[in-house]
């Protein structure tokens, strides 16, 4: 019997994968608050969740189950009951800024007035003032930005199921995230983990929770094989958290190899997975801006060294020669971001080009606005189905951002 989570490959067939749906919460915020919330444009919510819906759609036509957050969260609260939900909520105000007070009791009985799904929509969309009838009059509130349209944000980065949590082999990490606009965003797994029937007690793995000061993101995390990672050393993923991960993979799981890659620390590479992803047993896509001259690129291959807590490290630059190495292969395919032109590279992984999600070995989901990469990807062989794209990029996010696979197939 699988586990819940089972993911052993970037590849392999997908079975289960959990989405979210963008709702209210990526067109909730106004554009002097888009840098902070990590978003370049406001979408068109009517267009994104037709696309969204199109991407859910492939999926499913190609044999995949599809869950989504929003409604594991409300489900695992009411499997966990009365109190779990207090308590979540306790710590949701907490994180947003209210562990006590007058907008606490306020928020926390506006929120409780709603049933479980309302609560989770309503949290994730963002608590506007003026939504309540209530003028904070405490101290506090009165040294604040009174103009500041919210008292809670939204979180418009949630349909990146990817970054808040990643599955790896039986079990998964839950992240802590690098910005404030995402920290709260890990707590929703933490609870489906916890309480859902689905998931709770059967013997699940977390490799790394949330409650370090340390930063890693699912969109840096990458399972090349059963026992090979890869993960980006990013604007969000530092190396501490990477050596703590390999070190509690090497203890309890079959992962024996941990690949860091370092990338440059920016807003539109901001994971691995924006600038190369596996798409097949011996293919890659691989954005030219990360690799120096003749294809080189900083990599530490880690493995355990010689007492339970040592690790052993070796500084390589040779990408190719490294993949091949770690995954036993005599050659492989990386293939250029736009064909390696520089303006269509640029203009490409910006859209996510690089971004691909393979639902099975060669057989990959892409943005269709990335024509001349999804081109080239078919050149090499590869099954390309491209979905609609023209908002959901908007987020600086492709399909295997949006996407948080829960159970793939082995590879034979
Ligand atoms: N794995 C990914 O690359 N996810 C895309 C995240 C985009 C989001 N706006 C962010 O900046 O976190």
């Amino acid at each position: 019997m699988t586990t819940p989570i089972h993911v052993t490959s970037e590849i392999g067939k997908l079975k289960t994968v959990m989405l979210k749906r963008p709702d209210v919460e990526v067109e909730n915020f106004t554009p002097d608050m888009m840098s902070r919330l990590l978003f370049d444009d406001i979408p068109y919510l009517p267009i994104a969740q037709q696309e969204h819906d199109n991407f859910a759609k492939v999926l499913r036509e190609n044999g995949t189950e599809v869950l989504y957050l929003e409604k594991l969260s409300a489900e695992a609260l009411d499997d966990g009951g009365e109190e779990v939900k207090l308590n979540f909520l306790q710590q949701m105000l907490t994180e947003s800024g209210y562990m006590a007070g007058t907008i606490h009791d306020v928020l926390k009985e506006y929120l409780l007035s709603l049933d479980t799904q309302a609560m989770v929509n309503k949290i994730m969309g963002g608590v506007r003032k003026d939504e309540l009838d209530f003028t904070p009059s405490d101290l506090v509130s009165a040294a604040e930005d009174s103009d500041y349209p919210f008292f809670m944000d939204p979180m418009p980065n949630l349909y990146f199921t990817r970054d808040p949590a990643a599955s790896i082999g039986d079990g998964l990490s839950i992240n802590h995230m690098t910005f404030a606009a995402r920290q709260r965003e890990s707590l929703f797994m933490e609870t489906i983990i916890k309480y859902h029937h689905r998931f709770a007690n059967k013997g699940l793995n977390v490799w790394r929770d949330r409650n370090h000061t340390t930063r890693i993101e699912g969109g840096d995390e990458l399972v090349l094989s059963d026992h090979v990672m890869a993960i980006g050393v990013s604007q969000r993923t530092s190396a501490n958290a990477i050596e703590d991960i390999a070190r509690n993979l090497f203890k309890d799981s079959n992962f024996d190899t941990v690949i860091a890659i370092r990338i440059p620390h920016n807003h539109a590479m901001m994971h691995l997975d924006t600038v190369f992803t596996m798409i097949n047993t011996d293919q890659f896509t691989v954005h030219p801006g990360i690799l120096g001259e003749g294809g080189h690129i900083d990599t530490w291959t880690i493995t355990p060294g010689k007492g339970t807590e040592d690790l052993h490290l070796e500084h390589k630059t040779d990408l190719k020669q490294v993949l091949k190495d770690a995954l036993g292969l005599d050659d492989l395919d990386l293939i250029p971001t736009g064909n390696g032109d520089p303006i269509v590279a640029g203009r490409e992984q910006w859209n996510d080009g690089s971004n691909t999600l393979a639902i099975a070995p060669g057989v990959v989901v892409t943005y269709n606005r990335n024509y001349v990469s999804n081109e080239l990807l078919r050149k090499h062989g590869l099954k390309v189905i491209d979905i609609l794209s023209s908002e959901l990029s908007r987020g600086r996010g492709g399909p295997r951002c949006m996407s948080m696979p829960l159970v793939r197939e082995d590879l034979k």
